[in-house]
C-alpha cells in the first residue's frame, strides 16, 4: 500500500504575473503556487513586492500581465477580473482594521451578513468558541489588548471560511514574547481548520517558525523557495544565506584538489578554479582543544545564547561565533576554534555579486 498523501492540486495559481508602478515593476514575471492547508511565508525586504502580491490574489489591485487562479476559477488575466467580494479570500492587516464602533462579536460576524441570522449567529459562535474568546465577545476594540485584537481580526476572517487567508505582516505590532505566542496559536488555528495561508514577513526567524514552505522575495521577483530547512541549511544564493542570519565570509583558493583557507583546507570534489567564498554561519563554529588559533575580542549573551568575536590572524575581519554552550572564555584570551564542514557553503568567485552558493562537501560528505 503506499502511505505517501495525495498531491492535492494548487488552491492557488499566480502564473507570470507582473505590475507595474510609474513604469517601475512591483512585481516582475511572478509565478506561485500554493496547495489546499499549506502555509506559505512570504518573505521579503521592504518594497520588494509582498503587499503588492497579497493584493492583487485578494483582488484589490489589478495586473499588468500574466494570470491567477483561484481552484479552477480564473479570476484576473485576460479580460477576466473576478470583483473581491465573491473571491472568497480573507485578507488581515497587520493594523487588524477592527471596526471601533463594533463589538468583537459584531465584528466577527461582519463578513457573514449575506447569510441567514441564525447561520451566521452559529458560524460566530463556533469561532468564538474555536479561538477563546468568549471573554472578549462584549468588548469593543479600544477594550482590547493588541493581542486580544489580533485574535478577534483572526476570527472575523476566518468566520466566512475563506478558500484562503491573506495575511500582511499579522503580529508585527505585537511585542517580541507576545509575538511568539500568538503566532504559534494563529499556526495551530490555522492548522486545526486546515486554512491554506499566505503570511507575510520580513523577519527571517518568523518565516521559519511559521511556514510549510518559505517563498523569498526580492525587487518584484520570487528569487527562492523551499522548507524552512533547505532554505536556510542550503540556500541557492548569496543574498537568501545573508538574509537569514549573520554569515561569516572566509576567501579561499582552490590548490590542486584543495581548498586553501585562513581557516584550514578542505578537500575539494568541485576542482574549482578561481577564488571561492566560504560561508559560515556563527552556529557553524565550536571552541575545541584542536583547531585554529584565535583570540577572542568580543564576548556578549543573547538570552540563551553566547556570541563570541574571534580574532585570527590571517583573516582580515574577525568571526561571528553563536554558541548555548556557556564558555568561561573573557575578551584577550587565545582559544582555538573548529568549524563544522558539513554545512560550509562556497560562493563561487571572490566579488560581492557572486551570488550562486553550493555545499563545500556534497551530500554524504567527505
Ligand atoms: N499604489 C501604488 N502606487 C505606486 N507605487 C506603488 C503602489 N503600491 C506599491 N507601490 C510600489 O511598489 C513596490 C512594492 O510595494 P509593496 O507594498 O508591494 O512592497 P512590500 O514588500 O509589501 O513592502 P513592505 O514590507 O514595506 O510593506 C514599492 O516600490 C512601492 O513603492
Amino acid at each position: 500500500m503506499n502511505d505517501e498523501p495525495p498531491i492535492l492540486p494548487p488552491i492557488l495559481k499566480v502564473d507570470g504575473v507582473t505590475r507595474r508602478f510609474d513604469g517601475m515593476p512591483a512585481l516582475d514575471n511572478v509565478s506561485l503556487e500554493v496547495r489546499a492547508g499549506e502555509i506559505v511565508a512570504l518573505l521579503g525586504h521592504s518594497g520588494c513586492g509582498k503587499s503588492t502580491l497579497l493584493r492583487i490574489i485578494a483582488g484589490v489591485e489589478d495586473i499588468d500581465r500574466g494570470q491567477v487562479a483561484l481552484g479552477r476559477q480564473v479570476v484576473v488575466g485576460g479580460d477576466i477580473f473576478v470583483e473581491p467580494e465573491i473571491r472568497n479570500v480573507g485578507m488581515m492587516f497587520q493594523d487588524y482594521a477592527l471596526f471601533p464602533h463594533l463589538t468583537a462579536r459584531q465584528n466577527i460576524g461582519f463578513g457573514l451578513k449575506k447569510m441567514p441570522r441564525k447561520e451566521a449567529a452559529a458560524r460566530v459562535a463556533a469561532i468564538i468558541e474555536r479561538l477563546n474568546l468568549e471573554a472578549l465577545c462584549e468588548r469593543y476594540p479600544h477594550m482590547m489588548s493588541g493581542g486580544e485584537q489580533q485574535r478577534v481580526a483572526l476570527a472575523r476572517a476566518l468566520a466566512p471560511q475563506p478558500h484562503m487567508l491573506l495575511m500582511d505582516e499579522p503580529f508585527s505590532n505585537l511585542d517580541r514574547g507576545l509575538r511568539e505566542r500568538i503566532r504559534r496559536e494563529t499556526v495551530d488555528v490555522l492548522r486545526a481548520l486546515g486554512t491554506t495561508a499566505i503570511i507575510v514577513t520580513h523577519d527571517a526567524e518568523e518565516a521559519l517558525a511559521l511556514g510549510d514552505r518559505i517563498v523569498l522575495m526580492d525587487k518584484g521577483r520570487i528569487v527562492e523557495e523551499g522548507s524552512g530547512e533547505d532554505i536556510y541549511r542550503t540556500p541557492r544564493t548569496a543574498d537568501a544565506a545573508l538574509f537569514f542570519s549573520h554569515v561569516n565570509i572566509v576567501p579561499a583558493q582552490p590548490s590542486g584538489e584543495w581548498l586553501e583557507s585562513p581557516i584550514g583546507r578542505f578537500p575539494d570534489l568541485r576542482a574549482r578554479t578561481g577564488p571561492v567564498r566560504l560561508f559560515i554561519r556563527p552556529q557553524a563554529m565550536a571552541l575545541a582543544e584542536q583547531g585554529i588559533p584565535a583570540r577572542v575580542s568580543g564576548r556578549m549573551l543573547l538570552g540563551e545564547i553566547e556570541e563570541l568575536v574571534l580574532k585570527i590572524e590571517a583573516l582580515e575581519d574577525p568571526l561571528v561565533m553563536r554558541t548555548t554552550a556557556r564558555s568561561d572564555v573573557e575578551v584577550g584570551d587565545d582559544v582555538r576554534v573548529r568549524f563544522d564542514t558539513g554545512s560550509i557553503l562556497v560562493c563561487e568567485g571572490d566579488h560581492p555579486s557572486s551570488r550562486a552558493l553550493s555545499p563545500l562537501f556534497d551530500a554524504g560528505g567527505v
